[in-house]
């Protein structure tokens, strides 16, 4: 049987989950962003890919943009089309750049970026937040999270980190805390919830990507290969691509502000520790 677009129903076998959907990926040109455009573009939807750098891969299309930057932010927004279906806020950094910088792109443009295209999101829409298991200790530090998260708008984020006196080895686990109380909350924000768009989050453990050597840098070996040991190898960008691309789609429908954790059972295994069984 032919379809539009010039496919025949056999042609769509194993494409389903995606087809015809358009969703946004930022941090398309290295690691989890790069297979989680490769991927989607195998399972039938268009990309549109956002990084500062451009990606080695065809795309349907990219838009160079630097997300720790307001003005770029507003010019990207003003490039993308008035639909889509889907946004993968992957785009991220470990913290060596230092606190502000780390949250201006870990939290503050990607919260900006969201709440901006949230309008041209279709009813029924996503928006998929990579934060991580380095985050989960949002609950612990609950007021200075709330502090964060509290700021309206896309802040003079050196202002924020002086007020809240974060420094510069913690500005990674803060932005990714921040990002996580901030997905639960946007789950029901009227922007997102009235147009029954879900807001959710993947937290990958240690992935191989580019990223990790700079963790090793300020973590430190030992942390880190601990982390991999409890769990036996560290996670790939294919595995935590999958999990992205299914709360892009609609078989994810029913769930909305979850957090699902895409490390091999490392958080299970720290919270058994610390539960002493
Ligand atoms: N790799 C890991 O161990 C790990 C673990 C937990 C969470 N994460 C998260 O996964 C996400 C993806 O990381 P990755 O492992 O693929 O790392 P990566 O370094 O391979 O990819 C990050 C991408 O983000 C882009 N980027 C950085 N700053 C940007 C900016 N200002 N504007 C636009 N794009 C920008 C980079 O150019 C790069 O393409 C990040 O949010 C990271 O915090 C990674």
């Amino acid at each position: 049987m032919r379809l539009g677009h010039g496919l025949d129903v056999h042609d769509l076998k194993g494409k389903a989950m995606l087809f015809g959907k358009t969703i946004l990926i930022t941090g398309v040109s290295s690691g989890i962003g790069a297979r989680t455009a490769e991927l989607a573009l195998q399972l039938g939807a268009d990309v549109i890919g956002v990084d500062v750098r451009a990606p080695a891969a065809a795309l349907s299309a990219f838009i160079e943009a630097d997300l720790s930057s307001p003005l770029a932010i507003t010019d990207l927004v003003a490039r993308l089309p008035q639909r889509f279906d889907a946004l993968c806020n992957v785009a991220g950094v470990s913290g060596t750049l230092g606190a502000a910088k780390t949250l201006a792109i870990n939290f503050y443009g990607l919260r900006a970026l969201s709440e901006a295209v949230a309008p041209r999101l279709r009813e029924g829409g996503a928006v998929v937040n990579v934060a991580s298991i380095a985050g989960f200790g949002w609950r612990a530090n609950l007021e200075r999270t709330k502090a964060l998260v509290g700021v309206q708008g896309f802040p003079d984020v050196d202002a924020v980190v002086a007020e809240l006196g974060i420094p510069k080895e913690l500005g990674y686990p803060i932005s990714k805390e921040a990002l996580l109380l901030w997905t639960f909350r946007a789950a029901h924000q009227p922007l997102f919830k009235a147009r029954t768009i879900r807001v959710n989050a993947v937290s990958p453990g240690p992935v191989e990507t580019p990223i990790l050597r700079e963790f090793r840098s300020v973590l430190g070996d030992a942390r880190v290969d601990s982390d991999i040991a409890r769990v036996g190898r560290a996670g790939t960008a294919p595995d935590i691509a999958p999990a992205i691309l299914f709360l892009c789609s609609d078989g994810a429908r029913w769930i909305n502000g979850a957090n699902l954790p895409v490390d091999g059972g490392l958080d299970a295994s720290v919270n058994a520790e610390v539960l002493g069984f």
